[in-house]
This record gives C-alpha cells, structure tokens and sequence, in this order.
C-alpha cells in the first residue's frame, strides 16, 4: 500500500505538539528516501503552518562510493529546495564493533547536523522489516523475553541532545519502495546490507527464508507499563546518598520475584556502575540468588558492590578498574562511565578514584550511611585535581552524574524510568518528547498505527 507512506508521515505531523522543523536522516538507500518524500509531500500538501523539512546524510566513509552517494542525496534535496548537509566520519575507525561504532558516530553527526540547521527532532526510516529484525536479534541474544522482547521503540532520545522519531516503523520495505517506484525515485543498496558477516544481515535472509515472522513477546504498551512500575518502586524503596551509595530497605532487597522490582533495582546498580546496559542472565540469576537468601554479606556484579546488612541492602561501586582521566579546559569528558566532569578553569584537571576523602567520607556518615558502606564507598568517588604538579590556584570543575543506561540512547517508552533515576541521583528529568500521545500510545514499537489493519501480525 504504497499511500500507506504518505499518510505515515501526515500522521507523524498531527502526533507533534507543536510545528516544528524536521530533519530526515537519508543515507539514499529506499527507507529514508521514501521517508523524505513523503514529509516533503505532507508537509506540502497540507501547507501546515511552522513544519518544515531539513536533511542530512552520513558520508561513514567506510566505502569509497559513500561520498559519491551523500552527493547524490545532496542533488536530489536541492532539486526539491530541501536545506540538506552532508556530515562526514573523519578520523580513525575502529577494527571491531564497525557497526555499533558507526550506528553511535552517526547519531552524534546526525544530532551535530540537527543543531546546525535549527531543526527540532530527527526522523529515521526504520521499517517493520527493521523492527523483525530487531526482535529476531534479540531473541537469538536470549533478550527476547524481558523488556527487550519490545523492539525498537518509536521514539529515541540521544545523547542527551535529541529526539529522534521512527515514524515508518509499521510500514513495510516493500511498501516503501513501491511509493518511490510510482514516482520514478531511484535509491541505492548498501552493500554492505548483503555481507554475511553481519548479524542483522544474517538474520534479513534468515527471516526472508522462514515463513513465520518473529513474535514480539512484549508490546512497546507493556514496556512502558513495565517502566512505570519500575520507576514508582524506585521511588518507594531506594535512596541515594551523594550519588555514590543506594540504600534499600531490608524488608524489599529480596522481593527478587517480581520482576518489575528487579529490573528496578539492577537500574539503579547500572547507573551506580557506569554501565550502559543491566547485566546478563547468569549474573542476574547469581544477583538474585545472593539477595533471596537474606543473609548478610556481600557480593560483586557488573563493577557494583551489594551490601546486605541486617537493617538493609546497599549498593555502590567496587573500587577496582578505576582509571584516571585528564580533562581539558572547556572540555567535557566521561569519567569510569558514572560522571560528566566539566572543566571550567584554565589548567588541566585530573580524576582519580579518591582512596580517602575525608570530605566524602564525612558527607555520607552525615547522610546516615553506616560508617562501613561509606568507607567502602568512598573509594571509589571521584577526586579532581590539578593535572600539572606545578599549578597553583582554585580547580573550576563541575561534577554530573551520569545515567550510562539512558543518556545514550533512551527508548521513549522508558522514560518514566529514565526520569526516576535521573531524579534520584540529583538530575532534570529528560525533556519529553515533541510528539504526544497519539504517536506514543500508537506508534511504539510494532505497527499498531490507525492506518493499519492488524496491529497484532507484529506483535
Ligand atoms: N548514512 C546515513 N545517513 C543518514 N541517515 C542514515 C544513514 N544510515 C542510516 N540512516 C538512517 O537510519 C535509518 C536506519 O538505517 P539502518 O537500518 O541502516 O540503521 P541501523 O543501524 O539498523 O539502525 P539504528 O541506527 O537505529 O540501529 C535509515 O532509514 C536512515 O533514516
């Protein structure tokens, strides 16, 4: 149903709160050119008032065809009169993980190429077939059975930076292309898209050659669901004590058998450790086991310290793998995944693992910390300070927590949870999305969307 495509992105545009400037991420390739044609026809047609329409192209400089192809995406926008940039990957790539490094350096350009061209949010070409995909990989992950099972959500936050939209997700490929081909629109196949040697691409000829589709065992509706839930026993049962120590009560530590709770609290461990993802089946299974016997004790998982005592459970960063970090004036750089360290002064900084803080130590005893957990803990806060011996004078540094599950990428049906650890651990709630609810009640995760027929055939 190739009108189906048009009336995806006329959709997309009653979903937005407010009008707003769109920027299409476009590699050339049939998904995201439908996906600029059809905003440029909607936006159009309906003369709405305050959208208009931006692109950009990635050049990932990967293939030596690539510039020759952003050129050609560069052509077909200005025959349209569409404002359109071509960002380029500069700079060494690495030898392993091409593809998520490309997939973060992407959105990085693609947010770099929003803020230049004033535009509000991103929107990308992702398809049902992207979405099968998706779930497929999952499940074969062994991810398919929790909140992962949902997919891709149709809404994505990154990098602390942008909204990025995925308005095509309940249309198909097929769909797509037989709208460009009506209108005479040629497109590019990435040849990377056909080498074996990557899992999605196996995973594409695995689902054409079988003749079920992969069944969501989550709705994105459920997700969010799950989210919500998580997030309110996170406000119920944990407190934070300077942003390095989790305090749970002993009666709730052990409730491992709901899931929601679980999920809640291996968040909460993911944020103290820095890690952008909770840990896998086996570490979760062992985390349970420990947490359900009650005892007091202690183990270590994904880089985080659980501390059962008798009056409850704490957790906080094992002080090991901790490196140090330099940080340039007017720089902004990460450090052991937990803190943004800001440096505002004139000299070089440098982070360490303070060891022994007194001024920490003495602010998580007045917390009502146990004086052993705030000992523990300590050692592993973060201590600035100058990175030259020979520099004198104030260091001018601002410290953030950093919420490594979220601030990448956040899934919009996860933001409930998202803004409960943000508030927890002393941060803004995330800004909300440009889109209200019809998109999000409708659009998240697998089709579901009122021009379709059966929401259920993808889920
Ligand atoms: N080189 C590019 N330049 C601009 N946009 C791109 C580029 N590559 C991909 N995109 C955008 O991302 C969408 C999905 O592309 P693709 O399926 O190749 O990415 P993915 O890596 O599977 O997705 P994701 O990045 O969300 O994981 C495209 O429809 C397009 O909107």
């Amino acid at each position: 149903m190739p009108e189906a495509v048009v009336a995806a992105a006329r959709h997309l545009l009653r979903s937005f709160a407010k009008p707003c400037r769109i920027l299409a991420a476009v590699s050339g390739g049939s998904d995201s050119k439908g996906l600029l044609l059809a905003l440029h026809s909607a936006i159009g047609n309906r003369d709405r008032e305050g959208f208009s329409l931006a692109a950009c192209t990635i050049d990932h400089a990967l293939r030596p065809e690539s510039a020759g192809e952003a050129a050609a995406v560069a052509a077909f926008c200005a025959e349209r009169g569409i404002p359109h940039l071509v960002r380029r990957w500069e700079g060494d790539k690495p030898r392993t993980g091409i593809q998520a490094a490309a997939r973060q350096k992407r959105y990085e350009l693609l947010a770099d190429a929003a803020a230049a061209l004033g535009a509000d949010c991103v929107a990308t070409g992702h398809t049902r077939d992207d979405q099968r995909e998706t779930i497929a990989m999952r499940g074969a992950r062994g991810e398919g059975e929790g909140p992962g099972g949902a997919g891709m959500a149709s809404t994505m936050f990154y990098g602390h930076r942008v909204w990025v939209l995925r308005p095509f997700l309940g249309l198909s490929r097929a769909d797509i292309r037989a709208f460009l081909s009506a209108r005479g629109v040629e497109w590019f196949d990435d040849p990377s898209n056909a080498n074996p040697l990557f899992e999605r691409v196996r995973v594409r000829s695995e689902l054409k050659a079988s003749e079920e589709a992969p069944v969501a065992p989550w709705s994105a509706a459920q997700r969010a669901a799950s989210s919500a839930r998580a997030a309110a026993l996170i406000e119920t049962h944990v407190r934070v004590h300077e942003t390095l120590v989790a305090e749970v009560a002993a009666a709730q530590a052990g409730n491992t058998s709901d899931a929601d709770w679980r999920r809640a609290l291996l968040s909460v461990a993911a944020v103290l450790g820095g890690r952008n993802h909770l840990p896998g089946h086996a570490t979760i299974e062992r985390i349970s086991g420990f947490l359900q016997t009650g005892a007091p004790g202690r183990m270590t998982a994904g880089g985080v310290v659980y501390d059962r005592r008798p009056n409850g459970l704490y957790l906080y960063r094992e002080a090991r793998g901790l490196s140090a970090l330099v940080v340039d004036p007017g720089e902004t750089s990460v450090w052991d995944g937990r803190f943004n360290v800001t440096n505002g002064g004139q000299h070089p900084v440098a982070v360490t693992a303070s060891q022994k803080d007194n001024q920490w130590d003495q602010r998580l005893i007045d917390s009502g910390l146990p004086p052993g957990v705030a000992k523990r803990a300590v050692r592993a806060a973060p201590h600035i300070a100058p990175a030259q011996a020979d520099v004198v004078g104030s260091i001018r540094a601002k410290v953030e927590c950093r919420i490594a599950l979220y601030d990448t990428f956040l899934p919009g049906f996860d933001r409930t949870m998202a803004d409960a650890l943000a508030l927890l651990f002393g941060r803004e709630r995330y800004p909300a999305p440009p889109v209200h609810d019809v998109f999000d009640r409708n659009g998240e995760g697998l089709g579901g969307l009122p021009w379709q027929g059966d929401a259920r055939t993808l889920c």
